[in-house]
């Protein structure tokens, strides 16, 4: 099994189709059990076991089993901005949320768009870090509220949240060490947006609101999920329950913000306020890219997973960096020490 593609996807290609019909996911159920078991002994057992607990739910025909071509389609016909990505030779790639004329809003394009850069991100094995920024400075206003209004009614809204709840989790589990770099505003699904990454570093002058309270929603992207297990329940539903402004200052309060940037001032020559982010997050993936994956992949498993199968999965994900170039390299090094 390729060492990114969830079971999910290969039990997608399998069958399509949606609502599965019974016989289907009673093999499909058997098919999984399969792929979990044959992969357990590599680091793709553990990313399988991972990827199976939260996409079991579809073992119970699970109501927002959904097909994602489907959705898709319906997306794409709200077009506007885009979703850049520049993987970069450091092994850090930069994506763009880029719609200015619309303060970075998601049009349902830029939807899809999201889905198929974290399938490059997948697919990309060289890479270490992610830094995940808006364009024109500012950070993302959310939903287009154009693309809301037109699919309002409650299946496609579900669907569509559906296929942006799946795409950031998968954001947050991409084997690199992921910034959201906060300049101007993060609202409502912007605001989600900034918790399916690792850490989150805020300008000084930049706001977090998860303003869906206003709208008369609750968070649907995974950002209440999100930001419980980030800040605390309590925090989570001071944010949520008052769609209470995080400035800077608060953020590094509550623990919502790892740093604040200052706001580049050309005489002093302060790098843009990427490459402040570049420089921060530089100290968390120097070193070879097999090492910063597997330091994610360990505490990742250890984050989501219940005990007994994140030992497993550390076990597993150790395997696969003792001996190798790098540990060789540093015993050789060491052995000169005597
Ligand atoms: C799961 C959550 C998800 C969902 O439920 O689907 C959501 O995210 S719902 C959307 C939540 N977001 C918001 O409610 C933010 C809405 N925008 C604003 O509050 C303000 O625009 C702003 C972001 C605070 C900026 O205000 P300001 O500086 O005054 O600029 P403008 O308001 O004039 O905005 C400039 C321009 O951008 C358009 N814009 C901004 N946000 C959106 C948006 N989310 N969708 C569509 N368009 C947006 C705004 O309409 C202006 O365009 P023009 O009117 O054409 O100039």
């Amino acid at each position: 099994m390729c060492e990114f593609l969830p079971v999910k996807s290969i039990i997608n290609i399998l069958c399509p189709v949606s609502p599965r019909p019974r016989c289907c996911r009673m093999v499909l159920c058997a098919v999984r059990r399969q792929l979990l078991s044959s992969s357990s002994s590599s680091s793709g057992g553990a990313w399988a076991r991972l990827l199976h607990r939260h996409s079991s739910g579809c073992v119970h025909t699970n109501v927002h089993d959904f097909n994602q071509d489907e959705i898709r389609e319906k997306l794409q016909a709200f077009p506007g901005g885009s979703v850049d990505l520049l993987k970069q030779e450091s092994g850090v790639a930069v994506l763009t949320v880029n719609n200015p004329s619309r303060m970075n809003a998601f049009s349902g394009s830029m939807m899809v768009d999201l889905e198929e850069r974290v399938s490059q991100l997948e697919s990309w094995t060289d890479g270490k870090g992610l830094i995940v920024q808006g364009a024109a400075g500012t950070f993302c206003s959310g939903s287009d509220l154009n693309a809301v209004r037109a699919i309002s009614n409650p299946q496609d809204g579900m669907k569509m949240c559906m296929f942006m709840q799946n795409a950031l989790t998968r954001l947050l589990r991409l084997p690199l060490i992921s910034v959201a770099l906060v300049e101007g505003r993060a609202l409502g699904g912007g605001a989600e947006l900034t918790t399916a990454c690792d850490f989150r570093l805020m300008a000084s002058d930049s706001v977090i609101q998860f303003v869906h309270k206003h709208m008369g929603l609750v968070p649907g992207w995974g950002g209440a999920a999100r930001l419980v297990r980030t800040v605390g329940s309590q925090n989570a539903l001071k944010l949520l329950g008052g769609a209470r402004k995080v400035d800077a200052e608060l953020g590094l309060q509550i623990g919502l913000a790892d740093a604040v940037l200052e706001v580049p001032r050309a005489e002093e020559g302060a790098g843009t306020q990427l490459q402040q982010a570049e420089d921060w997050l530089s100290r968390y993936t120097k070193g070879p890219a097999p090492v910063i994956r597997a330091v994610k992949k360990v505490v990742l498993s250890g984050r989501e997973l219940p005990l007994s199968e994140a030992l497993r999965t550390e076990k597993d994900v150790f395997g696969t960096v003792w001996g190798g170039p790098a540990n060789l390299h540093a015993l050789a090094s060491k052995s000169k020490h005597r």
